[in-house]
């Protein structure tokens, strides 16, 4: 079953598809006891070379050949190493660099926090640069000591500032190092000398501490200092009324001062470090996070050479003389009508030209809209739309219908940089916009879609160019597909992707849906889905389908618990017409409910329909479904009824069709994708690896099916006989029991159960226990089944 195809295989290999950064805590262990030996190597090869380098220098261009033999004990991988670092490179100064390998190393194979590893290489570099300009200065004659970009650098340095300027230059680079890196102040040098004076002095003076007070006495000149903190005459101490000669008491003041000054030396705060991460994340540093599409790990996308270009490969093609032409026709037409045209300009698409104008002051909209009429007589073409104004653009658009008009090939969309970058959850790609744009829109922001146009217009061209986008963006385990199909022949094309995109009840046969009845249980089903969806989401504590696969993905929801990576549920229904005829509100209530709550869930709608009319598309699903394709109908009316506006009524076919999302309406020729492309693509993933079932959804008991205590044979269950006869082997007569051993889902084995009982197999429900089984043995069994058909 799909729940367990999700929660299994955590000790699988960790991500696979693109490069992750984190790697496990073996193959950190691995590397960094790779990075611990390069540094040792390293080292061996740089001490070796200060010594061979001279030797070892002609070998250098021989690395290829197997005779020659380096003296650097690392042979010629330690003499072009050495020759690299210290020779081209930064000369003796190179030795930090063994020892930051060896720190990177270690930091990794202890499983260290990578924080400081940075600042380390930082100024592990900066002393590498310092290092070997200060050499290269001050050893001229010896060049293996700077390096050659030493030498390279004091050169460049001094031809611009001298020997002085470049020995101010390291002079500042070394008070940069002093001052960032070891913190040096003035203020911190004076405390320094200070506190070393300080413990000189009391070193000196422990030799003679008064041993009455406890304080030392210092032999000074300056007047006495006399404390007295003392309140009560009794307690003042005895040495204020008999200070010794004209020694003072100094210490006390001199402590006193000197605390004052004090600098506190503030202990680093060591936060303690975790000891057991949390759950999740050692889980995905152990596995990486869960991916998905792993049990079809070796699952490749449709090519883009499965599909065909369509004669458009060559790019849109438009006669000057037709731009021409009709651009007189309409400045002519409005001339007639006295409305005169300051600015003119032809945006040429796929299958309309769109003429923008801008009226002279002071014609009014109104006027040019009302003569869409006579410009299309003028212009002798069908199709002509006129939008007045076009909306944040302060212009007026006319859309002429080209003489030739050019396919949208869905290759063309599919290959477009747009939809190839697209970051969408659920890209679809429509086809071109007049602007010869390719148009791509979520349809997992849409949330629904409706489409209607009259037969032969391009629904189903429509329809299969969404599938087939989706097909060549999403894995199968990231999307299915319910098909409802009651002309039985448009989608059954899709029936070889099966197991790899579709989605079905338990018990039905076909995944495409082409009954009525079964619509109606797909549809509940699907309701049933979505409420264990809003379930499993609530658990999780999180808002949509989007958070709880990223939250499962990271591995913070158990699958133990019921959780399990939800794919996307795209439901497409072809005339929905038909079925609303023939099942009215029993489509219509699921249908509008999952269009009123599904979004968040990942179920989205494509409904379609040749007749957009008010009982079809009644008000409880067209408030839910804001995102709408208008094909080209037949009234202005059906174009109301779909877009809230007329426009669809002149459209010309073929894919011309309007697109809305709520206010905008944007003119675009659908992508042509034909029956032989699907049928391509289809077989290119049919023929791959795939799930062992199609993906199942939960089951759904109509309420006509299964009277409790209904004796009518032709009415029992396929499953009615396995179902006995495991309950007379068992003598159990449990409903679980048949869940278990038949794989079904609880309400078909609790109807089962029912028939049993009233085939006189079971008896009748008895609470918490299990039913007491009337029949024996399994020959008792034979002969009652027997009897009943006799
Ligand atoms: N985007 C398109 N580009 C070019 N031609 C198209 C396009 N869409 C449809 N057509 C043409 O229109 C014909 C009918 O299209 P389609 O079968 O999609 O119509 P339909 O609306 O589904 O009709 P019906 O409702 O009767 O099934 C196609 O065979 C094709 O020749």
């Amino acid at each position: 079953m799909a729940k367990k195809r999700t929660k299994s295989k955590p000790k699988s290999k960790p991500t696979k598809k693109g490069f992750s950064f984190k790697l496990s805590k073996q193959n950190k262990i691995i590397l960094g006891s790779l990075l611990i030996l390069l540094s040792i190597a390293m080292f061996f090869s740089f001490v070796s070379f200060y010594f061979t380098w001279q030797d070892d220098q002609s070998l250098l261009s021989e690395f290829a050949n197997r005779n020659q033999e380096a003296k650097n004990l690392l042979n010629k991988f330690g003499a072009s190493v050495g020759h690299f670092f210290m020779y081209q490179g930064f000369g003796l100064s190179s030795f930090i660099f063994p020892f930051l390998v060896c720190i990177t190393g270690l930091y990794m194979f202890l499983g260290l926090d990578k924080k400081g590893l940075l600042s380390k290489w930082i100024w592990g570099i900066v002393f590498v640069i310092w290092i070997s300009i200060a050499l290269g200065f001050f050893a001229i004659t010896r060049p293996l000591m700077g390096g050659l970009i030493g030498y390279e650098m004091n050169d460049f340095l001094q031809d611009y500032t001298g020997r002085i300027g470049v020995l101010l230059l390291l002079m500042f680079g070394l008070m940069i190092i002093l001052v960032r890196l070891f913190k040096f102040t003035p203020d911190g040098i004076v405390n320094y000398f200070k506190e070393q004076r300080k413990t000189v002095v009391s070193e000196f003076n422990t030799d003679e501490p008064d041993e009455e007070n406890g304080v030392v006495f210092k032999k000074e000149d300056s007047t006495p200092v006399i404390l007295d903190t003392y309140t009560h005459k009794e307690n003042i101490p005895k040495l204020k009324k008999e200070p010794k000669d004209d020694f003072e008491i100094k210490v006390i003041e001199e402590e006193v001062i000197e605390e004052e000054k004090l600098e506190m030396k503030v202990e680093k705060v060591t936060t303690e470090k975790e000891e057991t991460k949390n759950i999740a994340d050692k889980l995905v540093a152990d596995y990486g996070e869960f991916d998905p599409t792993l049990e079809l790990g070796n699952y490749k996308f449709p090519t883009l050479d499965l599909l065909e270009q369509h004669g458009a490969g060559t790019g849109i093609t438009i006669d000057q003389d037709e731009l021409e032409e009709n651009k007189n026709k309409i400045v002519d037409t409005l001339k007639n009508y006295k409305i005169g045209i300051a600015q003119i300009k032809a945006t040429i698409g796929p299958t309309v030209t769109l003429y923008e104008i801008v009226p002279e002051a002071g014609v009014r909209i109104s006027k040019i809209k009302n003569l869409e009429d006579d410009i299309a007589l003028s212009l002798a073409a069908l199709g002509i739309r006129i939008i007045a104004p076009i909306p944040g653009k302060g212009t007026i658009g006319i859309e002429v219908p080209n003489k030739k008009p050019s396919t949208v090939s869905m290759r063309s969309v599919i290959a477009s940089k747009k939809f190839q970058n697209s970051t969408m959850e659920l890209p679809i790609a429509f086809g071109k916009t007049i602007s010869n744009e390719t148009f791509v829109v979520d349809l997992a922001k849409m949330p629904h879609l409706l489409m209607a146009g009259a037969t032969g217009q391009g629904k189903s061209v429509g329809l299969n160019a969404v599938l087939t986008s989706l097909l060549y963006k999403k894995h199968p385990a990231e999307v299915k597909f319910i098909l409802v199909d009651p002309k039985k022949v448009e989608l059954t094309l899709y029936n070889k992707i099966e197991r790899h995109f579709l989605a079905k009840l338990p018990d039905s046969e076909e995944a495409i849906i082409t009954d009525n009845t079964k619509v109606i249980h797909t549809l509940n089903s699907l309701c049933i889905e979505m409420d264990n969806r809003y379930e499993l989401l609530k658990l999780a504590m999180v808002r949509n389908l989007k958070e709880y696969n990223t939250k499962f993905r990271a591995r913070k929801l158990n699958p133990n618990d019921g959780h399990k990576f939800l794919p996307y549920i795209v439901l497409v229904i072809d005339e929905f017409a038909d079925l609303i005829m023939t099942a009215g509100k029993e489509v219509e209530t699921p249908v509008a409910r999952l269009a009123q709550l599904a979004r968040a869930i990942g179920i989205h709608l494509i409904i379609a329909t040749q007749r957009p009319s008010v009982n079809v598309i009644t008000g409880l699903i067209k408030a839910n479904f804001p995102a709408r394709i208008a094909f080209r109908v037949t009234s202005k009316i059906d174009s109301r009824t779909i877009l809230d506006s007329q426009g669809a009524d002149q459209l010309i076919g073929r894919g011309d069709m309007l697109f809305t999302q709520g206010n905008d309406i944007t003119r675009i020729q659908c992508a042509f994708v034909d029956t032989p492309e699907v049928d391509k693509i289809t077989a290119y993933i049919g023929a791959q690896r795939a799930y062992a079932d199609a993906h199942l959804l939960p089951e759904y008991v109509g309420e006509d099916s299964g009277t409790s205590l209904d004796n009518n044979i032709s009415d029992r269950d396929a499953m009615f006989r396995e179902a006995a006869e495991v309950i007379v082997i068992a003598q159990q007569g449990s409903a679980s029991l048949i869940q278990r051993k038949l794989k079904l889902g609880y309400n078909r084995a609790g109807r089962i159960i029912d028939q049993l009982e009233a085939a006189g197999i079971v008896g009748p429900f008895e609470g918490s226990k299990a039913r007491q089984v009337l029949v024996p043995d399994m020959y008792a069994l034979d002969q009652l089944l027997n009897n009943e058909i006799n």
